[in-house]
């Protein structure tokens, strides 16, 4: 059996060597030629699969180690007989630590009290579900969009524009959808953007045309009052320096690169094929992910919550390091651009999830019990 595979997938060996050839390729750059006698492809979200590319091929089944799925054709795949999988959640946890450390970041540079505001989380999947149930454990104020789930399911949700109207902070998780009843790209299209508070902080770590990108540049250079977080972009790799360069943290498409998130999604897709392939589960994540290695902390019964709250989420991740080193990435040439924005995701460094934290506390405050439960550490 021959697999192609992108390069940048971790422990492709680990977990794929059983089944046969594993040839490595540049993602981005796959082509008819290189899949035409591969059985199984596997693939990150650079690698747009489509009829294009495997009309003609034996690809019969196509993993994608990530969340996202706009990047694959379905409808061909389901026409041409093609199994298909992708990595539910893998790496939801990493933009939840991402948005924590975002919002840290940003209540510090605006001098901010985030108990006070308003939470607005638009899309309550895999990673807006995980969001929602951190912010509400602190006891925060959180409103909820999602219609699909809303026409679905029912339950306590707001509409698109009681977000705009309402929230403080609006946090984007939807996938991108074109088609349907409820398309999401340049779901924040210019009036939308006009219409935000005064003073919203506005976070995209979904797809970067959830926000029509060209829009919020102009509301940006406007409206000095809202501050954008943005790890996504409309034409990845491409970035449009100046919306960069208005945005108070922009990094380059890694709010899901924890190191576990990574190798989850390679698991979840080797366990995919083993189903697809009829063979036994053989390797176990657990045994190859790094023990984890945040450590342990000790917080006295006196500390003041707001300051653990932050030191806690920065201790996990602060996006301030990536955002300065995406800012540096940002000269010369496209091309050179181009490549900087995949050479700092290739060369990603190690970075865990916050259940890798053991948090211990000397004397009693629930108000720190509160804090260390919802985001999710290990409360000694
Ligand atoms: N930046 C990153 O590194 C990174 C990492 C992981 C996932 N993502 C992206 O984050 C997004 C969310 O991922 P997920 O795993 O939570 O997806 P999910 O499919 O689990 O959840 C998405 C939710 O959005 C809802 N939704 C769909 N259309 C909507 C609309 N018009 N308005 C409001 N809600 C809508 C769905 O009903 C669903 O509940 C995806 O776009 C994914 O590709 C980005
Ligand atoms: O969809 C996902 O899982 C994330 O956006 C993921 O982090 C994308 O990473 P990539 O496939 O581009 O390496």
């Amino acid at each position: 059996m021959l697999i192609v595979a992108d390069e940048n997938i971790p422990l492709l060996d680990a977990f794929f060597q059983g089944f046969g050839e594993i040839r490595r390729v540049a993602g981005r750059g796959i082509d008819r030629a290189m899949v035409e006698q591969a059985d199984v492809l596997l693939v990150r979200s650079v690698s747009q699969v489509n009829r294009a590319l495997l009309e003609g091929s034996q690809v019969r089944f196509v993993g994608t180690c990530t969340i996202g799925t706009d990047h694959l054709d379905l409808e061909y795949f389901a026409e041409a007989g093609i199994r298909w999988a992708s990595a539910p959640g893998c790496n939801a946890r990493g933009v939840v630590d991402y948005v924590l450390g975002s919002l840290m970041a940003l209540a510090e540079i605006e001098g901010a009290n985030l108990e006070q505001r308003t939470f607005g989380v638009v899309g309550a999947g895999q990673v807006g579900g995980r969001l929602i149930k951190v912010l509400q454990g602190l006891g925060w104020t959180v409103k909820v969009c999602d219609p699909p789930r809303q026409v679905a399911e029912g339950g306590d949700y707001v509409s698109l524009e009681q977000i705009i109207e309402q929230c403080d902070v609006i946090s984007l998780h939807t996938p991108l959808t074109r088609d349907g009843e409820q398309p999401t790209w340049h779901l924040f299209d210019e009036a939308r953007l006009n219409r935000l508070k005064p003073g919203t902080w506005l976070i995209n770590a979904a797809r970067g045309p959830v926000i029509d990108n060209a829009a919020l540049r102009e509301v940006l250079l406007e409206r000095e009052d809202l501050q954008a977080v943005l790890d996504v972009w409309e034409q990845e790799p491409t970035v449009d320096v100046d919306l960069a360069d208005l945005c108070v943290i922009a990094t380059p498409h890694i709010a899901g690169y924890s190191l576990d998130g990574r190798q989850r999604g390679t698991a979840q897709i080797y366990q995919a094929l083993c189903d697809f392939l009829q063979q036994p589960v053989a390797v176990s994540l657990s045994d190859l992910l790094p023990r984890p290695w945040l450590g342990g902390v000790t917080l006295d019964a006196d500390t003041d919550p707001a300051w653990a709250l932050a030191a806690l989420c920065r201790g996990v991740y602060d996006p301030r390091r990536d955002d300065a080193d995406f800012r540096r990435s940002l000269v010369g040439t496209v091309s050179e651009q181009r490549s900087a924005f995949d050479a700092l995701r290739k060369h990603y460094p190690p970075r865990r999830e916050i259940d890798s934290l053991n948090v211990a506390i000397e004397g009693q405050s629930p108000a720190l019990q509160q804090i260390v439960t919802a985001l999710g550490a290990t409360l000694l």
